[in-house]
């Protein structure tokens, strides 16, 4: 994985892959803090090995929990809970599953635990959780930044009750609170009050693990979820691959009229990156799901579209890639909270597709992008894994693409650049 600049090669001709993907970043990390909480050991099947992942196991750890590899070549995790007791420190690096999950975890620990992350995680928004924790009970000294780094000092048990935030910057702190609510001694009731939440699937993957684990959430009423205090029952699951992640392989079939099959995608699922077949289909490809695979192909080029991915947000570096390389214009909506992801991914996609030659404008809510001629130069990536996957996708159209630091990539695929020679190498 080079961790400097990556000239992405060109392909001259129709992909012909098959693409195999790696465990989901968002189930891995939820199984990792329910098996963390559970009455007993757990066994995650095929969790995904990033850096995401990786730091959430070794968060876990430093509470106490044992997360240790097992099965055939070591693939699986096995976790047993333990009290969760002692002073820590935490590196949430730069992901939000981590520095938004763990402090409600941390509130459930005897002891003091410190949480920072990357530069740009102390910009990401948190203080709506934060204050919510307090509400909750919890004691969360953050010199009143509400922003990393801040530390949560625990008795050993967290009250937990009803709560009222804005969980229009990110729907991580709705599953947080759920996530470790069970385990509060009155559960936690949260209510959202804002404009609409985003990435709403990745709440309802919240509950459908929760459930998965014995607990009982009442999601009835609009906005608002409740969790009944309750043990938490162990796991055996496999996780499902990632389908954010098969994202940008999956649209370098349409960019060169050629063919990707993912296989094992899910027939059913909470993964937002589901939505990318429906994408995919609107913007000319032919798209087939069968119980083993998921096979797209292109034959005529790409159609913009105009789309609303507020359910689907992490998608939109690769759909912006694409809309670049469009026949027509393009919009996507719906997304203005993704300036509080990885990186500002509004301004960042902006600038680098302009720069390449694109006419692109920055909307209140999303980008308008009117396709142009584009020629090769550095894409700049902002530390932002989805935006090495959407430089990926751009330069398999355009020639001298340079993607900038491409090892950020290992945010969520630490294989990518690897996957990508090897979809292109394996090309007729
Ligand atoms: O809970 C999760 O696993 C995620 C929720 C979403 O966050 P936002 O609601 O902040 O968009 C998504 O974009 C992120 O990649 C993963
Ligand atoms: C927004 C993302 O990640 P997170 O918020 O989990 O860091 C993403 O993976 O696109």
């Amino acid at each position: 994985m080079p961790s400097a600049d990556w000239p992405v090669p060109a392909v001259g001709v129709p992909v012909d892959a098959t693409v195999r993907l790696p465990g989901s970043k968002s189930l891995t990390n939820r199984y990792l803090v329910l098996s963390a909480l559970a009455s007993g050991p757990s066994r995650l099947r095929l969790p995904l090995r990033s850096r995401d992942t990786l730091l959430m196991a070794d968060a876990l750890r430093s509470l106490g929990a044992t997360v240790e590899d097992c099965g055939d070549d070591d693939a699986d995790w096995y976790v047993t809970p333990a009290a969760l007791t002692g002073n820590a420190d935490v590196d949430c690096g730069l992901a939000g599953t981590v520095m938004r999950f763990l402090p409600a975890v941390a509130a459930l620990n005897r002891g003091t635990v410190r949480l920072d992350g990357d530069e740009h995680a102390r910009v990401r928004p948190m203080g709506e959780l934060i204050a919510a924790l307090r509400t909750l009970g919890a004691t969360v000294e953050d010199g009143g930044r509400g922003a990393l780094p801040f530390a949560v000092v625990g008795t050993g048990r967290m009250p937990g009750g009803s709560v009222v935030m804005d969980a229009s910057a990110s729907s991580q702190y709705v599953s947080a609170l759920l996530l470790a609510g069970a385990r509060y001694d009155k559960g936690v009731t949260v209510h959202h009050a804002g404009t609409p939440i985003p990435s709403q699937p990745h709440v309802e993957m919240t509950i459908e693990v929760l459930r998965d684990a014995g607990a009982v959430v009442d999601d009835t009423e609009p906005d608002t979820w409740s969790i009944e205090p309750s043990e938490l029952t162990p796991l055996d699951v496999m996780v499902e691959p990632d389908l954010s992640n098969a994202g940008p392989f999956l649209a370098a079939a349409l960019v060169t009229d050629g063919r990707v099959c993912v296989p094992d995608w899910p027939q059913h699922t909470t993964q937002a990156g589901d939505a990318m077949r429906d994408i995919l289909d609107a913007m000319g490809a032919d798209v087939r799901l069968t119980r083993e695979e998921l096979t797209v192909s292109g034959d005529d080029g790409i159609s913009g579209l105009d789309v609303d991915l507020h359910d689907a947000s992490e998608l939109t570096p690769v759909v912006a890639a694409l809309a670049a390389l469009a026949d027509s214009p393009s919009v996507i909506r719906g997304v203005a909270h993704i300036r509080g992801h990885e990186s500002d991914r509004l301004a960042g996609l902006c600038a680098e597709l302009s720069a390449l030659g694109a006419a692109v404008t920055e909307t209140e809510d999303g980008l308008a992008i009117r396709p142009a001629p584009l020629h090769g130069g550095t894409w700049h990536t902002y530390a932002d894994h989805r935006m090495v996957m959407a430089g990926a996708v751009l330069g398999l159209a355009v020639e001298g693409i340079v993607v900038e630091d491409a090892g950020s990539v290992a945010k969520t695929l630490p294989q990518f650049t690897e996957m990508w020679e090897q979809m292109i190498g394996t090309t007729g």
